[in-house]
C-alpha cells in the first residue's frame, strides 16, 4: 500500500476566503479560521525614521566612498533590523502597481478557474489555495495566496490576461534589485563582491513570488522567510509589522519604496551574524490587503553553509535548499522553528 507523502496536498477542496468574504451569508470570520495577533505583543513606539532606509543609488553609484558609506548602511541594517526600506530603486512605480492590479485579478478568478492552479505538491512551481498549509493547519488563517516559482524557470497562471507579461517584467526588475543588495551583503560580510552569486549559484537560483490577500482581516502569523532575502510590495494599507529586540514595529513604507527583509538563509551563510527577521501581518478590518513577497535563494540543489572565514565556531550546518523548502512549506509556519533543524546547539 502507498505511504502518504508529507508534502503533497490534499486534494482540492478548499474554498479561498475571498469567495467567503464576498458571500452575503457570512456575517462574522467562521471559527475554523483565527486572528492570530496577540493583543498582548504590545506595539513599540517608535518613530518610524527608525526603520533603516537604504538607498539603492548610493549602493550602485559609481563613487567609491558613497558606495563604502552605503555598504556600512546595509551592514547596519542587516545587524540590527534585519529589514530595511529600499529607495531610490529605479523600479517604475507604475510596474509595482501594475504588478499589484494583476495580482487582484488573479484572485478575481472564479473558484473554478483558480483550482486549475492549486498544484499538487509544496513546491509545485504553480500553486494557489488558503492559510498557510491547509493540510497541517488545524485553524486556517485568513488569506489566499498565489505562490510561483519565477527563476530559474519562469512560470506563471495562464489568467489572467497580461498576468504573466507584467509579472515576468516585474520579477525580471527585483531580480536586478536583489542581485545589488546581494552583492553590497557580500562585501558587509568582508567577502568578494561575488560570493554569494557565485558560490551559492545564484544564476539558476530560485525566485518565488507569494502573493496574499487578505479581504477585511488578517492572516500572517509570526515568522521569518526562507531565502537570503525577500522583496516585499504591498496595495497600500500598512498592516507589515517587524520584531526588533523583542518588541513589534509597524512599518509605514515610504511611498514607493520597496521594503526588504533577510531570511533563514542569509543567517545561515552569515553564521548567525545577520539573523532572519519575524514579521507578521496584522489586522486591516477596513479593505482588502494585497502584499507580494518575492523570495531570492540560491538554486534548489544548493547546499547552504556558513561561509568559512565567519564560522568560529560553527553554528549552522548545511541543508540542500530544497530539503530545507520542503521542511518549512510542509508544515506549520511557526516563528522561527525550521531554523532550528540546521543550528548546532551548544550545552
Ligand atoms: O503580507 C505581508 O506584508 C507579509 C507577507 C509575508 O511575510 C510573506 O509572504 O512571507
Ligand atoms: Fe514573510
Amino acid at each position: 500500500m502507498a505511504t502518504a507523502t508529507p508534502n503533497l496536498l490534499q486534494p482540492p477542496n478548499f474554498t479561498c476566503v475571498k469567495s467567503l468574504s464576498e458571500s452575503s451569508a457570512l456575517t462574522s470570520i467562521p471559527s475554523t479560521y483565527t486572528f492570530t495577533t496577540d493583543p498582548n505583543q504590545l506595539l513599540a513606539f517608535e518613530p518610524q525614521h527608525s526603520i533603516p532606509i537604504i538607498d539603492f543609488s548610493l549602493l550602485t553609484s559609481g563613487d567609491p566612498d558613497q558606495r563604502s558609506r552605503a555598504i556600512q548602511d546595509l551592514d547596519q541594517a542587516c545587524l540590527e533590523w534585519g529589514f530595511f526600506m529600499l529607495i531610490n530603486h529605479g523600479v517604475p512605480e507604475s510596474l509595482m502597481t501594475g504588478m499589484i492590479e494583476a495580482c487582484r485579478g488573479f484572485f478575481d478568478l472564479t473558484e473554478e478557474e483558480k483550482r486549475e492552479f492549486q498544484g499538487t505538491h509544496v513546491l509545485s512551481p504553480i500553486r494557489c489555495g488558503t492559510s498557510f498549509n491547509a493540510r497541517v493547519d488545524q485553524i486556517l488563517f485568513w488569506r489566499d495566496f498565489l505562490k510561483v516559482f519565477v527563476h530559474p524557470q519562469f512560470h506563471s497562471p495562464s489568467k489572467p490576461a497580461g498576468f504573466s507579461e507584467v509579472c515576468l517584467e516585474y520579477t525580471q526588475r527585483m531580480r536586478k534589485v536583489a542581485g545589488e543588495l546581494l552583492k553590497g551583503i557580500s562585501k558587509s560580510l568582508g567577502l568578494e563582491e561575488w560570493y554569494i552569486d557565485k558560490t551559492m549559484n545564484m544564476d539558476s537560483g530560485l525566485q518565488i513570488l507569494t502573493v496574499t490577500i487578505h479581504p477585511y482581516a488578517m492572516g500572517m502569523p509570526p515568522h521569518s522567510d526562507h531565502s537570503f532575502l525577500t522583496i516585499l510590495i504591498q496595495n497600500g494599507i500598512g498592516g507589515l509589522q517587524v520584531q526588533h529586540k523583542g518588541q513589534w514595529f509597524d512599518v509605514n513604507p515610504i511611498p514607493n519604496s520597496i521594503l526588504v527583509n533577510t531570511g533563514d538563509h542569509l543567517e545561515v551563510l552569515s553564521n548567525g551574524k545577520y539573523k532572519s527577521v519575524l514579521h507578521r501581518a496584522v489586522v486591516n478590518n477596513k479593505t482588502t490587503r494585497i502584499s507580494l513577497a518575492l523570495s531570492n535563494g540560491p538554486s534548489l540543489d544548493t547546499v547552504v553553509e556558513p561561509v568559512p572565514e565567519l564560522s568560529h565556531p560553527l553554528k549552522y550546518v548545511g541543508m540542500a535548499y530544497k530539503e530545507y523548502l520542503e521542511l518549512q512549506q510542509g508544515n506549520k509556519l511557526d516563528g522561527k522553528t525550521c531554523l532550528d533543524r540546521v543550528r548546532i546547539r551548544t550545552m
